[in-house]
């Protein structure tokens, strides 16, 4: 790219020359492509592979507690085939599939998945491990890209082609006599793996398991290592989508990794091409950057419209699990699961996220609809956080960043209190003070110090009301109110036409004028301790201020506004 005026930048002085573009590492079919013109309108057969391939990228693999608890975690949220282990890499794998044959665990809709390797005694001791379950799917793999053939198997073409063969053969005869068995077979690094060299294998694989509707064959083409952008991926899916044999008896799979964080990218372009089946980790655990994030993959779809197929309703509680079994945590800023994805600090985002809640609970209203089943369209949030099981509290809260929509929809969810629009605007520049001094979030309890230090307690009044009362009169209310400043304590009486109106002329006949602009009463929903406010704004030298009163009644509160006036 040949530099512009307005692109300053300069050569990074970075090695880039050791690399490759992926077109140069792998052959990419020509095909007249579809996948840009579809939709996905449906959920794929989801496929976790959290106790294998997420399983093995730990520093501690799942003992076999974690391992059940996350297996029952995924049949409880409606996962139907299930990867549950690498039977022959070790005891614990080989004990858990046996706790699932022995025991009741799986479900009769429930299918698991073994992987193994294309090695005669792995396979016979994979085999070995599902004696007894009922419906099984063994999965093998080779390596088959050029560079994994060169460095690792040290095998040509044709070596390899043998080599899998004679494993599938061996898989075959280990599970002839077992009608529940079905076959999968992955080209490992698939994505860089010619074109004409998978598609080859991947016949055979489907000839020789002689894939019928009644055993359709399992072709998995997974993205081992990511190496190029997703319109890639899905041009080679596509490629093979057309060009595998029996393809009707043949459920198309994938199994994208992250490594440049589009994993999801591939997993959604790739079912646009004609993938149908999704193998992934729950929040993306897996080898380096993970596997492909299978609750963002279902989310995105659920907020499309379409059923995910999948129950993600208690997000938090599945979270929970997936980071207890696996020890490692979920970045804040996940998608859909994130501590951060439901909240705004920003104050445009929280003003319109206030306004949105407004208006949703409005058009609910009039469709005569609960609001949780009424269509969702409220500003910066792509989904109802309640429908995944976390709450409107988290979705505003306050820093320096904040404005008065923010504050003001915490002083109404968190305290009960409808700012009036002026005293919104006063009360944001209190805490704005705030924040830019201790530059930290506010919290709903020092909000309250705040609002109740500027609006609520003066810890030394120039003026007290000691005590009080009103009785109606043909002439108005009559006010006797017992006032108490620094030098005395006086009780007077004034009768006008209410008993706002009365004190403020008490007060004026002790040289204390207050000239109300506005008064505003609330009362305060039932539950809370105090059940009235009064919102006052009175004239002062330079313009406005608000005072506000809150107390048991709308009369003490409102004399309680006149007094903080005063
Ligand atoms: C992309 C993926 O996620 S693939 C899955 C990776 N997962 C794992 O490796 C976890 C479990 N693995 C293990 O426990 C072990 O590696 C075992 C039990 C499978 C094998 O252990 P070992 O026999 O000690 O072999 P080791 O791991 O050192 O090396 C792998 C050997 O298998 C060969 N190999 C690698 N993949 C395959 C395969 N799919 N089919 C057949 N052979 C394979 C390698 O070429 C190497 O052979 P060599 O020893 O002749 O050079
Ligand atoms: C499906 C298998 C071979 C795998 O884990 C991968 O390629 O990442």
């Amino acid at each position: 790219m040949t530099s512009h005026h307005w692109n300053p930048q300069g050569p990074s002085g970075m090695p880039h020359h050791r690399y490759r573009s992926a077109f140069d590492r792998v052959p990419v079919a020509e095909i007249d492509r579809e996948w840009p013109r579809n939709r996905i309108t449906q959920a794929p057969l989801w496929v976790p592979v959290d106790l294998r391939d997420g399983n093995q990228a730990l520093a501690e693999p799942m003992d076999p507690a974690r391992k059940r608890r996350f297996f029952e975690l995924m049949v409880s949220i409606g996962y139907k085939e299930i990867e549950v282990g690498y039977p022959s890499a070790s005891q614990t794998d080989f004990d858990f599939v046996r706790l699932l044959a022995e025991s009741r665990l799986v479900p009769e809709d429930v299918t698991v998945v073994v992987f193994t390797p294309a090695r005669r005694d792995l396979i016979e001791r994979t085999f070995e491990s599902i004696a007894g379950l009922d419906r099984v799917v063994v999965h093998m793999y080779t390596p088959t890209a050029p560079l994994w053939r060169d460095a690792v198997l040290r095998a040509e073409r044709d070596e390899l082609r043998e080599l899998i063969r004679r494993a599938g053969a061996d898989v075959l005869r280990c599970g002839a006599d077992r009608p529940g068995i079905r076959y999968e077979f992955s080209p490992e690094v698939f994505n860089l793996t010619e074109p004409d060299f998978a598609l080859e294998v991947c016949n055979a694989m489907i000839d020789l398991w002689d894939a019928c509707p009644e055993r359709p064959v399992i072709i998995n083409l997974p993205a081992t290592v990511e190496v190029a952008t997703p319109n890639v991926y899905a041009d080679q899916i596509e490629h093979a989508s057309k060009n595998l044999d029996r393809r009707e008896d043949v459920i198309l799979s994938v199994h994208p990794h992250n490594d440049r964080g589009t994993g999801v990218a591939c997993a959604e372009l790739a079912v646009l091409a004609g993938a149908q089946r999704v193998e992934g980790c729950l929040f993306g655990n897996g080898e380096r950057t993970g596997n492909v994030d299978l609750v963002t993959l279902a989310l995105n779809l659920y907020s499309q419209g379409v059923d995910p197929m999948i129950d993600f309703s208690d997000v938090d509680a599945i979270h929970d699990t997936v980071v207890h079994c696996n020890r490692i945590g979920v970045h804040e800023r996940h998608p859909y699961a994130g501590e951060y994805v439901y909240t705004a600090f920003s104050g445009t985002h929280q003003d319109a996220i206030r306004k949105g809640f407004q208006r949703h609970a409005v058009r609910a209203k009039e469709a005569g609809v609960p609001e949780s089943q009424a269509r969702w369209e409220v500003p910066y949030l792509p989904i109802d956080p309640h429908d995944v099981g976390r709450d409107y509290e988290a979705v505003i809260r306050v820093n320096s960043q904040s404005g008065k929509g923010g504050i003001a929809y915490l002083m109404r969810t968190e305290h009960g209190l409808e700012l009036p629009r002026g005293l919104q605007a006063e009360f944001a520049r209190v805490v704005q003070r705030h924040t830019d001094e201790t530059g930290t979030e506010v919290d709903a309890d020092t909000l309250w110090k705040l609002f109740s230090a500027a609006y609520l307690e003066d810890p030394e009044p120039a003026v007290e009301l000691v005590g009080w009362s009103v009785e109606h009169v043909p002439s108005g209310d009559r006010l006797t109110a017992t006032l108490r400043t620094k030098d005395e304590t006086t009780t007077h009486e004034v009768t006008a036409e209410g008993a706002v109106s009365a004190l403020v002329l008490m007060l004026a006949q002790h040289g204390r004028e207050v000239e109300i602009v506005n008064l505003i009463q609330q009362s305060i929903e039932p539950g809370r301790s105090a059940r009235a406010a009064t919102y006052l704004e009175y004239r002062t030298n330079s313009g406005t201020a608000w005072s506000v009163g809150i107390d048991v009644s709308t009369t003490a509160a409102s004399l309680r506004a006149v007094l903080a006036a005063a």
